[in-house]
């Protein structure tokens, strides 16, 4: 990985307009010039584990950052004894600017934001076909997670061997959701090849509630994760990772990162923006150029019915969008 040494090119001053006006802006780094690039793989109470060059390294995160958080997937500079020794501890005095943030509020009803993972390119919402049964309304909040965050969806249904992925399936290809389906006593070979496409080159962020097969389907995409696991143990100090963090974990041949996400029981939606939901509905958002204000595309003075029944676009997309911005109010079973 590269290191902003004395010979620092210009690519590390990028001039770009700032906020407000154009005035040019650098990357200032007078301090920190020797800092490395790493890579965050987990997070444990304030003990950050992060990839430098092939090296594990633990870290805590510099004053300087402040209440600035950290989360998996982030790109850092990092500083200090970077050996990846047995008890030593390195410095994150920087993280880089993100190019997605995957969020949730613990609840509707709470305003926090945790980030669960940083620079995801795509989210795959892994799903049982029975045992458990499939929750379209989980489904549907992480879709709706992902379109704010503008990250591509992708739903992996596990257990086909148990019950057929044809209900599912008719109600998300129509939304444009990529689909794979997956079975275990496939998954040395065409269902991990089916799965290993679609994620080949990406950064994939997985969730999932507990018991759908994340697991499984993780050891079969990642041989090394037991080694992997154990590495980032060996560092927490842990005899299992818990499920507090999420881990990235490397796809092999250098082909992209899984990151294997704690359960997700609920997803909660309270910072969802319509306004960026509805960027994945490119057929409809031109449609909502005379809609009020701050319309929630969900109310009486929307013009999206108007505009659809003139033939713009097919009723059935507004109907999944509107399904889906539904899906910010919480109900019973969620
Ligand atoms: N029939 C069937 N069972 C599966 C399949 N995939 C996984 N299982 C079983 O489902 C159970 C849960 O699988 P895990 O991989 O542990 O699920 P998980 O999502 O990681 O669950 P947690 O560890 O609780 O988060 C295990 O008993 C698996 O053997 C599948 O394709 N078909
Ligand atoms: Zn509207």
């Amino acid at each position: 990985m590269r290191r902003y040494g004395k010979d620092a090119d210009e690519e590390d001053v990028r001039v770009r307009p700032g906020r407000r006006g154009s005035r040019p802006r650098t990357r200032i780094r007078p301090k920190h010039e020797d800092a490395a690039e790493g890579f965050v793989l987990t997070v444990d109470r304030g003990r950050i584990t992060c990839l430098v060059d092939d090296r594990q390294v633990t870290a805590m995160k510099a004053r300087e950052l402040g209440r600035k958080g950290i989360a998996v997937g982030d790109r850092v500079d990092i500083v200090g004894d970077l050996s990846g020794a047995k008890d030593t501890l390195a410095r994150i005095v920087r993280v880089q600017e993100r190019s997605s943030v995957l969020r949730r509020t613990a609840d509707d009803d709470d305003p926090f934001e945790r980030v669960v993972v940083a620079n995801a390119d795509q989210l795959a919402i892994v799903t049982a076909l029975a045992d458990p049964e499939p929750r379209p309304r989980l489904i549907d909040r992480c879709l709706v997670a992902a379109y704010d965050a503008g990250i591509t969806p992708l739903l992996v249904l596990t257990k086909a061997d148990l019950a057929s992925a044809e209900p599912l399936l008719a109600s998300y290809i129509p939304l444009g959701v990529e689909c794979v389906v997956t079975r275990h006593d496939e998954l040395d070979g065409a269902a991990a090849e089916r799965v290993r496409e679609r994620l080949a080159g990406r950064i994939t962020a997985l969730v999932g509630h507990s018991g759908v097969g994340k697991t499984t389907l993780v050891n079969a995409l990642v041989p090394e994760r037991a080694r992997a696991t154990g590495m980032v143990n060996a560092v927490t100090g842990r005899g299992r990772h818990t499920t507090t963090s999420a881990l990235a974990l490397p796809l092999p041949d250098g082909e992209g990162w899984v990151i294997d996400t704690p359960g997700v029981r609920s997803f909660g939606l309270h910072h969802v923006n319509p306004a960026r939901v509805i960027h994945a509905f490119p057929d409809l958002e031109p449609g909502t150029a005379e809609c009020p204000r701050a319309c929630s595309h969900d109310e009486p003075d929307c013009v999206l019915d108007a505009w659809v029944e003139a033939g713009n676009a097919d009723p059935a997309r507004l109907y999944s969008l509107r399904r889906l911005l539904a899906t910010r109010e919480r109900r019973e079973g969620d």
